[in-house]
Order: C-alpha cells, then sequence, then structure tokens
C-alpha cells in the first residue's frame, strides 16, 4: 500500500523548479504586530519548491519557518505577496476552499505536534480518513501500516498523554500521511527523536518521496536530514537564499 502521495512518481528536473512547482512563494511579508513592537517575520521571501523533492529551509530559531509553513498551508495569511500550491494561488480561495485544499492535498507535522488528548495513537492518525469518510476496514489497514511504519504499533492503544515526545512526533508523522498527501509540511519533524527512531523518519520521508512522489517542506536544525534533502534553503533576517 502506498504510503502517501499520488502513487506516480513526479518528473524530477535537473535544473531547477520549473512553472509547475509544487510550492511557489513570491515576496512573502508577514509582520507580527504593529508599530515599534511589531515583529517583522518574513520581509520578502521567494522560493520554489519542485514536486517530488525533499526541500529544508533552516536558520536560527525565530528566523521565521514556521511562519513560513503556516503561510505555505494556509493557516496563516501574508501581509503581502503570494503562495500558489500545486499551481493554485492560495489568495484566492475563501476559507471553505482552503480548508478543503489542506484536507486532500497537505499533511501537516506541527512542532507542538496537535495531537487529540483524549484520542488513542490510532485513533489520532485516523483523523483524516474519518474527515473525509473511509470505509472503517480502509481507514484501520492504513492506520495499522502507519503507525508500524513509525515504530509505534504496540502503543496503538495509547492517549498522547501515555506517549513520550518523540513518539507523539512520530504519531503527528504517521497522522500527517494518512490521506497520502500530494505535500507534506513538517516543522521540525526529528527534533524530539532519538538517533534510532530518527533514521526510522528519516528513511519514512525519503520513501514518500523517492516512492510515492510526494513532496516535503519541512524546516530542522537536523544535519542529518540537511544533508538527505534534495535541496536545502537558508531563512535569515527574514529572507531566503540558497543554503547549500
Ligand atoms: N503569533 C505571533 N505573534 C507575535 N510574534 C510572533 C508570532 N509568531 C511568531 N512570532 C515572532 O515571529 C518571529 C518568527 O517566529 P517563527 O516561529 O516563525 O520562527 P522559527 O524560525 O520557526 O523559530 P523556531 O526555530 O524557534 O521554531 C519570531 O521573532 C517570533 O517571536
Amino acid at each position: 500500500m502506498p504510503v502517501t502521495g499520488t502513487g506516480t512518481p513526479m518528473r524530477r528536473t535537473a535544473d531547477g523548479p520549473g512553472p509547475e512547482a509544487m510550492v511557489a512563494v513570491r515576496d512573502l511579508v508577514r509582520t507580527y504586530g504593529g508599530g515599534p513592537a511589531a515583529v517583522r517575520a518574513l520581509r520578502g521571501v521567494t522560493f520554489e519548491v519542485p514536486r517530488g523533492e525533499l526541500v529544508a529551509v533552516r536558520g536560527r530559531s525565530g528566523a521565521g519557518k514556521t511562519t513560513l509553513l503556516n503561510l505555505v498551508g494556509g493557516l496563516d495569511r501574508p501581509d503581502a505577496g503570494r503562495v500558489a500550491v500545486d499551481g493554485v494561488d492560495l489568495a484566492g480561495l475563501g476559507e471553505r476552499r482552503l480548508l478543503e485544499l489542506r484536507r486532500e492535498r497537505v499533511g501537516f507535522v506541527f512542532q507542538t505536534f496537535g495531537l487529540i488528548p483524549t484520542l488513542t495513537a490510532a485513533e489520532n492518525v485516523g483523523v483524516p480518513l474519518r474527515l473525509r469518510r473511509a470505509p472503517r476496514h480502509e481507514r484501520e489497514a492504513r492506520v495499522e501500516l502507519l503507525l508500524s511504519l513509525v515504530g509505534l504499533r504496540e502503543h496503538a492503544a495509547q492517549r498522547p498523554g501515555e506517549l513520550s515526545g518523540g513518539q507523539q512526533q512520530r504519531v503527528a508523522i504517521a497522522r500527517a500521511l494518512a490521506n497520502r498527501p500530494a505535500l507534506l509540511l513538517a516543522d521540525e519533524p526529528t527534533g524530539q527523536l532519538d538517533t534510532r527512531t530518527r533514521e526510522t523518519v528519516l528513511e519514512l520521508l525519503r520513501a514518500v518521496v523517492d516512492s510515492e512522489g510526494a513532496t516535503v517542506l519541512l524546516t530542522t536544525h537536523d544535519d542529518e536530514l540537511l544533508r538527505r534533502a534534495d535541496r536545502v534553503f537558508e531563512l535569515r533576517d527574514g529572507v531566503v537564499t540558497a543554503g547549500r
């Protein structure tokens, strides 16, 4: 069973992103607050994420990485500039269409995990499948596969409060992959993992890109993850530059 994506590996472009980039960001500006206390998190960010690549954004704490992922995922709106996902300009979408795009095309791994505390690990992973009313047998098979891929089969019945930070992070990754998103957005997806589980997650992220044709945009400080990325951007002083 495919882990994610469309099932068809996407075309790779050797000489940079073409017009059909999965994510295209132009002159993105996001300022929090106003007056002298205003924080200019993004000051004109432009970059593209080609389809079928694993792209990493690095930058110091507070550089604006989470802000950028939230804008790409349509969880927040920019003050200026454009975000297009899969050729769709997010500015042109109302809240309902944005929600549909997120549910159907995008998987999120948040730094804070965003798990529902009253649900078990398995139920959390199954949430996106319930939302799209997947039949029960499909849901159960998919949840089981994903939990074993992230090494958590034995923890299926535990609630987030009964799991370690690293285990919760892996539940969040499994949940983000539940609907086979074309685009996976992940904020520091290996931040809480030990060496062994980190390797599992690194391999999983590569697999969703290499075997399933998904596109991954993530933020990280993890050198090993940066090494395995197809492309690295650096976010510094509110703008993005090529990171390597
Ligand atoms: N809701 C908010 N209100 C006010 N300021 C905010 C808000 N969210 C973020 N900021 C500020 O915007 C800047 C960028 O924050 P962001 O969380 O995007 O950084 P980051 O690169 O993800 O950091 P980290 O690596 O620590 O997660 C920071 O200075 C932060 O304090």
